[in-house]
């Protein structure tokens, strides 16, 4: 009976009697809450937002006759005329972005077969025919990558079925809990752990202060993969931490590091100030005040890139200056599939720019790729990490809008396997997963945020450009069709703010969720977790430019923008 139990509720239900009293968070993020222990659970079936929207009602085929191959759409959607720069906000407000994704949202099954290739004959007319794990998206004979590279269809495979008793429509699994506690560094379950700890005065693992290496293992957790992906370099490194996609590219993994020396320099700080303390207390409090750091910033500096201040103060999503915030117990904070599917992901994924750099102190600026690197992080040696964070902090982001760059949209992946010159459309592939995951369309989202309904491409007017609304109206045949993706890409952005009503909605949804119903965030009182009056002032005064400078090899506070996601004035000497 309980193996049964088990496979019908994807998870057994945590019992929280054990960890009730304590001051620190779970690693899994279970009994968070202490009525749902699974609410923000890693490994839990993502919530919907609204019902999902199937058209055969279940989710087993998401062909919709009436849509249009994802791969047309992207290419007359998203084709991008002129680089769209921002002149604000640079790459490393796009790299916290992904940062905070992999954080809250890593949907089972998506990204394993997409780079290594699992299930390869996606692409193989017969086996798409009869594999139901398969939704290959065709190229069309006229499309360059078609014409010019010989390029008929993209795999995709879709992500896992989140198990369920209920007779209900299909539903992914998130991998990650659904808190801001740092996961991608401590992991999301025990496990994990293992690989990330040193086991000693509190510290995480490092080698000579990077993340530790042990991708040269061949047999080691990255070893085996990394060596399918490139298969033409021996020995690759790469660096393990509680998240694999740590090496999703080396500014990232530059800044990651830079956060798992701030854990142990705070562990030191505490073994410093409590040499009584043991392993297990000292690595506790230094991910609870690292943690608190991190929502910080995101509460502080990321999120009103986005809303603005005023909306920030509106929504109760500021930090407060001084004093406490409640947490409400009735609130789930579980990461929801139209989130993470469409979003985040549409406004991140218009931010990525390949323009990216690493400078070095004097000034020598040298011009790395992101479609060079993706997945290749061997650059990212020794004296090298300030170089790569300093690339991000003086290169702009790209515009949010519908235009996304032809390296997302026409090489991304471009060197995996070995293969010449290998085109996937990530935008294309964004669609489809909205597909896969049966996402209500944007005029329903709208309708539910806003109780307006949207039956015309005229109503539309005022809330998606104009521009956009025209070529949205010749690629779907309803105002009511638009897809939640493309509809969010195409939005005016609210006053003061860099987002559209549905992303705004949606956003707010759930960065108040994930404050209000986390009972370890930071600015709450009388919660077991609660920080002292002075380790929330501490907490307060975090910058991200602070974390950088005190953990980066060279860096001195005037180097940097005192709000690390701006881009710097021309005072500033690189
Ligand atoms: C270097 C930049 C980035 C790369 C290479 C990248 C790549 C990817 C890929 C390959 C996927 C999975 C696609 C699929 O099969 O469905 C994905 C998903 C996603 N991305 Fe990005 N991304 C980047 C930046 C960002 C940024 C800046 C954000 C947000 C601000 C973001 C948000 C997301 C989200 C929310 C998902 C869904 C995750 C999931 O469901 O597991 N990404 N990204």
């Amino acid at each position: 009976r309980e193996k049964r139990r088990v496979i019908c509720e994807y998870q057994p239900t945590p019992r929280c009697k054990r960890v009730a009293k304590s001051r620190y968070r779970t690693i899994d993020g279970s009994c968070n809450n202490l009525k749902h222990s699974k609410w923000g659970k890693s490994y839990t079936c993502y919530p919907r937002f609204m019902d999902a929207n199937y058209p055969d009602g279940h989710g087993n085929d998401i062909m919709n006759p009436r849509l249009l191959n994802p791969r047309k759409l992207s290419n007359s959607l998203f084709k991008e005329d002129v680089p769209h720069k921002s002149k604000k906000h640079n790459l490393m407000l796009m790299n916290w972005g992904q940062i905070l994704a992999n954080e809250m949202t890593y949907t089972s099954g998506i990204l394993m077969p997409l780079y290594f290739r699992q299930i390869e004959p996606c692409c193989n007319e017969s086996d798409a025919s009869f594999h139901p794990k398969c939704a290959p998206i065709f190229i069309p004979e006229n499309d360059f990558l078609n014409k010019e590279l010989g390029h008929s269809c993209m795999n995709f495979v879709r992500s896992e079925v989140c198990p369920s008793c209920k007779n209900e429509p299909r539903k992914s699994i998130n991998i990650r809990t659904s808190f801001l506690d740092f996961s991608i560094i401590y992991g999301n379950a025990e496990s994990d752990l293992e690989k990330t700890r040193a086991y000693k005065n509190g510290l995480l693992n490092m080698k000579k202060n990077f993340l530790e290496d042990v991708g040269k293992n061949e047999d080691g957790p990255c070893g085996v993969k990394w060596r399918l992906w490139y298969p033409e370099v021996k020995n690759i490194e790469c660096f393990v931490s509680g998240d694999d996609y740590v090496n999703s590219n080396p500014w990232k993994a530059a800044v990651q590091t830079v956060f798992v020396r701030e854990h142990n320099r705070l562990a030191k700080l505490y073994r410093d100030a409590f040499p009584h303390l043991n392993d297990e207390e000292l690595f506790q409090r230094a991910r609870r005040i690292l943690i608190a750091k991190v929502q910080m910033i995101t509460y502080n500096e990321f999120l009103p890139a986005f809303f603005g201040q005023n909306l920030m103060e509106e929504f109760e999503l500021a930090v407060l200056k001084d004093g406490y915030t409640e947490y409400n117990e009735e609130i789930d904070p579980s990461t929801t599939i139209e989130f993470s599917t469409a979003a985040f992901r549409a406004i991140g994924h218009s931010m990525i720019s390949s323009g990216t750099t690493r400078r070095a102190a004097n000034g020598n600026v040298i011009k790395e790729r992101i479609d060079d690197t993706w997945h290749y992080v061997v650059n990212f040696t020794k004296g090298r990490l300030d170089q790569y964070i300093r690339g991000y902090l003086f290169d702009p982001s790209n515009e949010i809008d519908m235009f996304y760059e032809d390296t997302i949209r026409n090489y991304f992946e471009k060197n995996f396997n070995n293969i010449p010159k290998y085109g996937t459309d990530m935008t294309a592939v964004d669609i489809q997963r909205g597909r896969d995951h049966g996402l209500p369309s944007y005029a329903q989202v709208y309708e539910k945020c806003y109780e307006k309904k949207i039956e015309s491409f005229d109503d539309l007017k005022g809330i998606l450009r104009d521009e956009n609304i025209e070529k949205l109206s010749k690629t779907y045949e309803t105002a009511e069709e638009i897809e939640l993706y493309p509809g969010i890409a195409a939005e005016v952005h609210v006053q003061g703010a860099s987002l559209g009503p549905v992303a705004i909605c949606l956003w707010h949804h759930h960065f108040y969720n994930i404050k209000f119903g986390d009972r370890f965030y930071f600015e709450h009182k009388n919660q077991m977790g609660s920080l002292t009056e002075n380790e929330l002032k501490y907490v307060r005064n975090t910058t991200l430019s602070t974390i950088i400078c005190q953990n980066g090899d060279t860096f001195r506070q005037y180097q940097i923008t005192k709000n690390a996601f701006l881009l710097p004035s021309s005072r500033l000497k690189a």
